[in-house]
């Protein structure tokens, strides 16, 4: 099997151009492929697909093999992928994912090869019943207090077509994210678990992200996580509209500013190509 090994800021991910190749058991594939000593190494594995109401499909599979509805720094390498492999010429593309059809704008180098991506992200979710999240269906999750090992955290929650809790740390570089992410990913309060963002605040237009990811860990950086954060900053007051989101894999320039669609501008980057054939 032919795949492609890309990142979007250090979210890695193994991408397999389903135009040419078939995928009976996507599952199993992402977690043998994603695994970083017997497999290629990944935080999942991402189908391009043919799609009947867009120029493209994408479907994601996180590295524990479960299905994600949508991947903010993926969906920038999917259209990387389709421009610099030809499957489309045009710079504006339109791409399926769990949450809706997604418009993005591609920036092409001097070498004709896309390096940054725009997406409009859809709109996000806040309340009960979107991410989904237990307690009334209506209500958001905002400032939500929680005691965990022994830190006093408030949860804010937004769903970007997946769901995320954002919660804000003073030193987020010291903050035990290995610990306290999978008790809040696996809380009882989120029945199909949850992603969360661990925010340190720099400035009202700047902020550090860190975050563990449901089905992979913690990881370099997470683009719907992002687009969360940006939401979660506007909706408790404590960010503007237009933030730098620095993640340890690099930065992502965020837009919420009319209470529409998130934006995202990120980069796209291709590392090698390959083909899987273990055993
Ligand atoms: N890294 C992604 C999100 C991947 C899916 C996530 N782990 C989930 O299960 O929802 C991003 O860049 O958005």
């Amino acid at each position: 099997m032919k795949f492609t090994k890309m990142h979007g800021a250090g979210n890695d991910y193994v991408y397999v151009n389903c135009f040419e190749e078939q995928i009976d058991d996507p599952v199993s594939l992402s977690q043998q492929i994603s695994d970083r000593h017997f497999g290629v190494g990944s935080d999942g594995l991402i189908l391009i697909l043919p799609s009947d109401c867009a120029d493209l499909r994408m479907r994601m599979f996180n590295a524990d093999g479960s299905e994600a509805e949508m991947c903010g720094n993926g969906i920038r390498c999917v259209a990387k992928y389709a421009y610099d492999h030809g499957l489309m010429q045009k710079t504006d593309i339109r791409i399926e994912t769990g949450h809706g059809v997604l418009d993005l704008h591609l920036y092409v180098g001097s070498a004709g090869r896309v390096e940054r991506v725009r997406v409009a992200m859809g709109r996000p979710g806040l309340t009960r019943a979107t991410l989904p999240m237990s307690g009334p269906a209506n209500d958001q999750a905002l400032n939500v207090p929680l005691d965990l090992a022994g830190h006093s955290l408030e949860l804010t929650c937004v769903s970007m077509g997946n769901p995320h809790a954002v919660i804000y740390v003073d030193e987020v570089e010291q903050f035990p994210v290995a610990e306290i992410g999978p008790l809040i990913e696996h809380h009882p309060w989120f029945p199909r678990r949850t992603n969360v963002e661990f925010v340190q605040i720099i400035s009202p237009a700047e902020v550090i992200q860190r975050t563990w990811e449901r089905g992979a860990g913690e990881t370099l950086a997470c683009g719907t996580g992002a687009a969360a954060v940006t939401v979660a900053g506007v909706v408790t007051g404590r960010t503007e509209g237009r933030i730098t989101n620095h993640l340890r894999g690099g930065d992502l320039y965020m837009e919420w500013l009319d209470g529409g669609e998130v934006l995202m501008t990120g980069p796209a980057v291709e590392v090698f190509s390959g083909i899987y054939a273990p055993g």
